[in-house]
């Protein structure tokens, strides 16, 4: 099988999720190349995946046909115009930052095929979801190849608009954070309740974990399974009849407002 050859711009989290998932379906390391500034991480980056991690990024990206940025948004300007001279000519560009348009991009990289992807942590366990937007100037090829890289990591959705990738970040990109607040805060009421901490979460944990199960497998949509929970007049009906209470709904539906906003703001902000 022809693997692309791809190089990492930034090795932190995602971008090392990402060359995990590669390695394990099975692409060569010599295939990738990584950039990252510390020696300490270079050091454990190259350890644990057999790949080349250099200081310089444009070294990195030397006869890449993919390079993926990988570093913080607030970071983004400065690592791309560098990076501009250096880009190999008809490469593929993916960029996972959270609001960094790819109209900004083209501006600081110039014209170039642009795949704008919004991933999300448990790619680190290849269970990830990612919502990816392609530019007018990305092939089909790259496209595909695009979606290869993200789907070593868990599920992929192509989007129309650009503009949707707000509404990503919104629901899965920031996603796993919200069920972790959930997790804590039940955690928390159930060692008010008596239990020990360590029951209380182990408690939480697994049950998030089987509801996610339940909900992926199962024939029934998640209102569905959450009616089978809640027996007429029982435990689950006065808890959830408690958040309902509380505005739980227009809560959720205020804190992925707030997000997708935070997401079209940083556009503004990070992306003259
Ligand atoms: N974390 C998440 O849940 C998600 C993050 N994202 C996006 O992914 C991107 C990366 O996030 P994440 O992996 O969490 O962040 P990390 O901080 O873990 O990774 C960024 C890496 O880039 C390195 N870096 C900094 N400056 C440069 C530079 N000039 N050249 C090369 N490398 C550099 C950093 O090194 P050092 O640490 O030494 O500064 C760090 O290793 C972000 O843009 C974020 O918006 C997208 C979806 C989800
Ligand atoms: O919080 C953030 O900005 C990043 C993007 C999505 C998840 N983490």
């Amino acid at each position: 099988m022809n693997h692309p050859r791809i190089a990492f711009i930034g090795a932190g989290n995602m971008a090392t999720s990402l060359i995990g998932g590669l390695i394990a379906r099975g692409v060569p390391a010599d295939r990738l190349t990584a950039s990252e500034p510390q020696a300490e991480q270079r050091q454990r980056i190259a350890r644990e995946h057999g790949i080349a991690v250099l200081e310089d990024n444009a070294i990195a990206v030397a006869g890449a046909e993919i390079v993926v940025l990988a570093v913080k948004p607030q970071v983004m300007k400065e690592v791309c115009l560098a990076l501009a001279p250096a880009l190999p000519a008809g490469v593929l560009i993916v960029s996972i930052a959270a609001g960094i348009p790819c109209a900004s991009l083209e501006r600081w990289l110039g014209e170039q095929a642009i795949v704008r992807c919004m991933p999300n942590t448990p790619a680190l366990l290849h269970e990830g979801a990612s919502g990816l937007y392609a530019n007018a100037r990305t092939s089909t090829a790259q496209r595909e190849q695009a979606e290869a890289l993200l789907d070593a990591v868990g599920l992929v959705l192509w989007l129309e608009e650009e503009q949707l990738i707000d509404a990503v970040t919104a629901v899965s990109g920031s996603g796993p954070a919200y069920f972790f607040l959930l997790m804590e805060a039940m955690t928390a009421a159930g060692e008010r309740l008596g239990l020990p901490a360590e029951t209380a979460s182990l408690l939480a944990r697994q049950t998030a974990f089987g509801a996610a199960r339940m909900a992926l497998v199962s024939d029934f949509d998640p209102a569905e399974l959450r009616r089978r929970v809640t027996s007429p007049n029982g435990t689950t009906e006065a808890a959830i009849k408690a958040f309902q209470a509380g505005g739980f709904e227009a809560l959720v539906d205020q804190a992925l407002q707030a997000a997708a906003h935070r997401s079209a703001e940083m556009a503004e902000q990070l992306g003259q």
